[in-house]
Order: C-alpha cells, then sequence, then structure tokens
C-alpha cells in the first residue's frame, strides 16, 4: 500500500493552496465523469497531500453541478484516506459570527435528489451506516487546528445541506432556525457521503460568512458579503489547513476506515463484471 495522503477540497474562495512542495498537477478520468478540476499534489508541513477546488478554478460549476463522485473516486485512486472540506456557510445562530468557524457534526437533507450521491446502482446495492456523517477523530483535529491559528472556532451542530443556487426564503432560513442547525450550505453533504462510501474519513472547517435572512440587524445574505468575509479569512483558513495536516493521525482508528465491511447487500454472483470493475477502487476488497 502506499503512503497515506490526506486530501483538501477547497470550496468557495479557496482555489488553490499556497506553500506545497514537490507540486505535480494531475488530470484524473474517472468512470463516473470529469472531476471539478485537475488535482494538486505535494507536500505540506511534511506531509503528502492533494488539493482540489470543488467548484473548479474561476468558480465555474454550482453546487448541483459539481461531480462529487468523480471528486471522490479521483482522491481514493491518489491513495487519499482523510478529507479536510473547507466551505463557506450561512449562520443560524446568534454565537456563530461572521468570521468565526464552526467544525459541524451532522447534516440536515434539504437538497432535491438532482445530485448523484452513491456510488452505487447498475446492479449493486449498498445501504451505508450515517448516523455520524463525519469523522470524529479528523474533526478534533481541526478544532484544535483551528484554535492553535487563532480562530473563534464551535465545535459540532448541524450543517442544512441546501440545493441551491438561490439562497433561502426568509420562511425557509427561520424553519432551520427551529430546526436548531448551526450552519447552512450547499455542498458538504453530498460529499460526505460519497466519502463514506469510499471509506475516507471527512471532516469540515466552515468558515460563517453571513446571517442567511433571519436576523433583523444583519443584512440579507450576498456573495458579495460572502465574498468580503472570506478574503478576509482566507489566511487564517490556510494557516488551519496547514496546523492540521501537520497534526492528522495516519494510522486510522475510526469506524470510517471499515464502514463498508458490511454494507454491499447484493450476491456477488449476480454483480455485473463492468460495475465491480467501475467500483474496484471504492469497495473492490468486498467484492
Ligand atoms: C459563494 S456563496 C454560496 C456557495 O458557497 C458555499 O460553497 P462551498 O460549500 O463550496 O464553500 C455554498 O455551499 C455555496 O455553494
Ligand atoms: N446563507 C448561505 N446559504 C447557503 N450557502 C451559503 N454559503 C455561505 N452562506 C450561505
Amino acid at each position: 500500500m502506499g503512503e497515506a495522503v490526506i486530501g483538501v477540497i477547497g470550496g468557495s474562495g479557496l482555489y488553490e493552496m499556497e506553500g506545497l512542495e514537490k507540486v505535480e498537477r494531475i488530470r484524473i478520468d474517472t468512470p463516473f465523469g470529469e472531476p471539478s478540476d485537475e488535482y494538486i499534489t505535494g507536500v505540506l508541513n511534511g506531509v503528502k497531500m492533494v488539493f482540489l477546488p470543488r467548484h473548479g478554478r474561476g468558480h465555474r460549476l454550482l453546487p448541483s453541478e459539481v461531480n462529487y463522485r468523480a471528486n471522490i473516486y479521483g482522491m481514493k485512486k491518489l491513495g487519499v484516506e482523510q478529507i479536510i472540506s473547507v466551505s463557506a456557510v450561512g449562520s443560524l445562530k446568534e454565537a456563530i459570527e461572521p468570521g468565526h468557524i464552526v467544525i459541524p457534526d451532522q447534516f440536515i437533507d434539504r437538497t432535491k435528489g438532482i445530485r448523484k450521491d452513491t456510488f452505487f446502482g447498475d446492479g449493486i446495492v449498498a445501504h451505508t451506516g450515517f448516523a455520524d456523517p463525519v469523522c470524529h477523530t479528523l474533526s478534533e483535529t481541526l478544532y484544535k487546528a483551528a484554535q492553535q491559528a487563532g480562530a473563534t472556532v464551535h465545535k459540532g451542530g448541524a450543517y442544512i445541506c441546501m440545493e441551491g443556487p438561490a439562497f433561502s426564503t426568509r420562511a425557509e432560513s427561520f424553519m432551520y432556525l427551529g430546526l436548531g442547525a448551526a450552519v447552512i450550505g450547499m455542498t458538504n453533504l453530498t460529499e460526505a457521503k460519497l466519502a463514506r462510501e469510499a471509506e475516507i474519513c471527512y471532516g469540515i472547517i466552515a468558515l460563517s460568512t453571513d446571517y442567511d435572512c433571519w436576523h433583523d440587524s444583519h443584512d440579507d445574505v450576498t456573495v458579495e458579503a460572502i465574498i468580503k468575509i472570506i478574503h478576509q479569512n482566507v489566511a487564517m483558513a490556510k494557516n488551519i489547513i496547514r496546523n492540521a495536516v501537520g497534526q492528522v493521525t495516519m494510522e486510522r482508528s475510526c469506524p470510517c476506515a471499515t464502514a463498508m465491511q458490511y454494507a454491499v447487500i447484493t450476491d456477488r454472483k449476480v454483480i455485473p463484471e463492468s460495475t465491480k470493475q467501475k467500483l474496484a477502487p471504492i469497495v473492490g476488497k468486498y467484492l
């Protein structure tokens, strides 16, 4: 087995990673189509890592257009065992101010079924445990890394994943407050599901950029306001990643590493050979 690699998926405002040594750009074609961009591989803080901008360089892809399957498949092919997601989110709690960091540990699904969020189908059925959708070990590392970078950081909380691309209505925003969720975004749940199916640990550094549209003494969210907060905090976000990469435990004892052990229900004899081949990097060892 090759050396374990850490993957970083950069969201809105994070389209490149500075400070990488031995940089290579790798284009990967997958049976699920094309990833968002070339993968940038290199060494950060002494650790092998791979970076991918979720929406592509120049931010070309809508949250619903991102090929999450290809992105995660490519990471797996490159030997990635742990993914750090960096994302912009709206805050659903007074205490989570713009500029603060949140390490979410739950999701509420408000996507609309138009994204592909599973590698399965085409003659193979699997049901993956998703009660704890992020890796607790990785999330703890991200929390500490954020504290060390001097961020105000909130541990835990539910991330509402909406379809977008339009932001929420005010009625929806109040409904999410009522649900007790912490933050809202448009991307991370889909990614987390696929990472789990690929037995890759997934943890989130979420940068709060706005109060969505529920707060009576803050303006309603706009892209302009989001970008302003991202620009003010991008150096901090990069520092958190640098700290985290240096502290991630490479030996995995978390359940993510064996998540698919009992998940495939289909009789192995009836799984089409082409499907087995396509899924070889993902669950080949269980087929
Ligand atoms: C630029 S505003 C909305 C956009 O920002 C977030 O993206 P990401 O999660 O990739 O940082 C949000 O999910 C929306 O896609
Ligand atoms: N208010 C918001 N809603 C959805 N996604 C976001 N990303 C950043 N802020 C957001």
